[in-house]
């Protein structure tokens, strides 16, 4: 088996590239979504599903597993591999994006940032080195380092102080956890708000560490997309270009496309699933509500390009009834849906950049999601 953290680049087409990741649990081709499952479970669907929609890599989150049911547990269950019986790789966030936007209360001192549990108000501690810790209890095959997510808008004095800290927090993330140790990766995440060269700073500190990829954080934290793309733009190109980039928390297709276009390889985002469950469905001609009146007595499939179960199976007519009734299968034909356009979108991107064709790719996308 190829050393885990060897990344292989096999085509470019522009800025964008197509290549493989390897992990302690097998190959990932990139670029890559992957899909959320915070709470070790992607909501409503279970690992045979994500088998077929043919989903590489998942997505957990250490604060919410640390709070329920504990990472110790899961640890006693054979990490979320075995607890969850998924048997790919799993990427974890670290925690310091869902504390700083999901916990209370919050002191934030050189050692570590302390909160408050948003399920019961208890007191925890979150150093780089206990995140790491959660992680590797979780059995996760890429760690997030522990940084500081500083709130859009923040002023730069606050935010280059900021990035200096969560540069030394990176650090105690690598000593936590060797490069190479038992075939985890740990990557580095690029902060320093919304200043073009706090971010290259940032970035300059942290690929001093041996970090197997780099992350952009920071971003989809409520800027405008052009803010979004400038920022990207700006920053990605500073990062190793032998080494994964992930975009954290993004996004849209577009989003996404646009991403690629600028060298990006990693994505995650709770869009596909969280809209699926309020009936928002992406289709090969932009996005739909399945409320709508119009697909009452509508005996076409959801999207006649798609190859996914609910699209094979089923009439628009028979998802809107499902939606309308609250019915769960509802809930789980939708997120299979959304899902599959999702990974069927980043299957025509890698085979697009392996032909030269990916502008004209985003082109098609952009056609039917400019609007959108
Ligand atoms: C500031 C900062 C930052 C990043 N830091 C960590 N650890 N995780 C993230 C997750 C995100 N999800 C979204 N959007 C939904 N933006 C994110 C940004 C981060
Ligand atoms: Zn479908």
């Amino acid at each position: 088996m190829t050393r885990p953290g060897t990344f292989q680049i096999l085509a470019r087409d522009g800025a964008a590239r197509r290549g493989t990741l390897e992990t302690a649990h097998g190959t990932v081709q990139t670029p890559v979504f992957m899909p959320v499952g915070t709470q070790a479970s992607v909501k409503s669907i279970d690992p045979r599903d994500l088998d077929e929609i043919r989903a590489q890599i998942v997505l957990g989150n250490t604060y919410h597993l640390y709070m329920r049911p504990g990472d110790e547990l899961v640890a006693q269950m054979g990490g979320l591999h075995g607890f969850a019986a998924w048997d790919r790789p799993v990427l974890t966030d670290s925690g310091g994006f869902q504390v700083f936007s999901l916990a209370g209360l919050r002191e934030i001192t050189e050692n570590g940032v302390t909160f408050r549990s948003h399920i019961d108000g208890s007191s925890h501690i979150f150093t780089p080195e206990k995140a790491i810790a959660i992680q590797q209890n979780l059995g996760s095959d890429i760690m997030m380092v522990l940084d500081e997510c500083v709130a859009y808008g923040t002023e730069y004095d606050y935010t280059a102080k900021s990035l200096e800290m969560t540069t030394r927090w990176a650090q105690r993330c690598r000593d936590a956890h060797p490069e190479g140790q038992n075939g985890r990766l740990v990557f580095g995440i690029v902060q320093g708000g919304f200043f073009e060269d706090l971010r290259t700073r940032s970035a300059q500190q942290l690929m001093e560490i041996p970090f197997e990829g780099f992350a952009i954080g920071g971003l989809s934290v409520g800027e405008s997309p052009d803010e979004m793309r400038q920022l990207l733009a700006h920053t990605a190109p500073l990062l190793p270009d032998q080494k994964p980039r992930y975009l954290m928390g993004v996004g849209t297709p577009m989003d996404i496309l646009d991403g690629v276009a600028l060298g990006v390889d990693m994505f995650d985002c709770v869009l596909p699933t969280r809209n699926a469950r309020n009936g928002t469905l992406f289709t090969s001609f932009g996005k739909i509500n399945i409320k709508q009146a119009r697909f009452r007595d509508d005996p076409e499939p959801l999207d006649p390009e798609c190859d996914c179960y609910a699209c094979r199976t089923f009439s628009r007519a028979y998802l809107r009834h499902l939606y309308m009734a609250r019915e769960l299968l509802s809930y789980r034909l939708n997120t299979l849906h959304n899902l599959r356009f999702y990974l069927r979108m980043m299957e025509e991107v890698r085979d697009a950049i392996g032909q030269g064709t990916f502008e004209q790719l985003r082109a098609r996308y952009r056609a039917a999601y400019e609007q959108s």
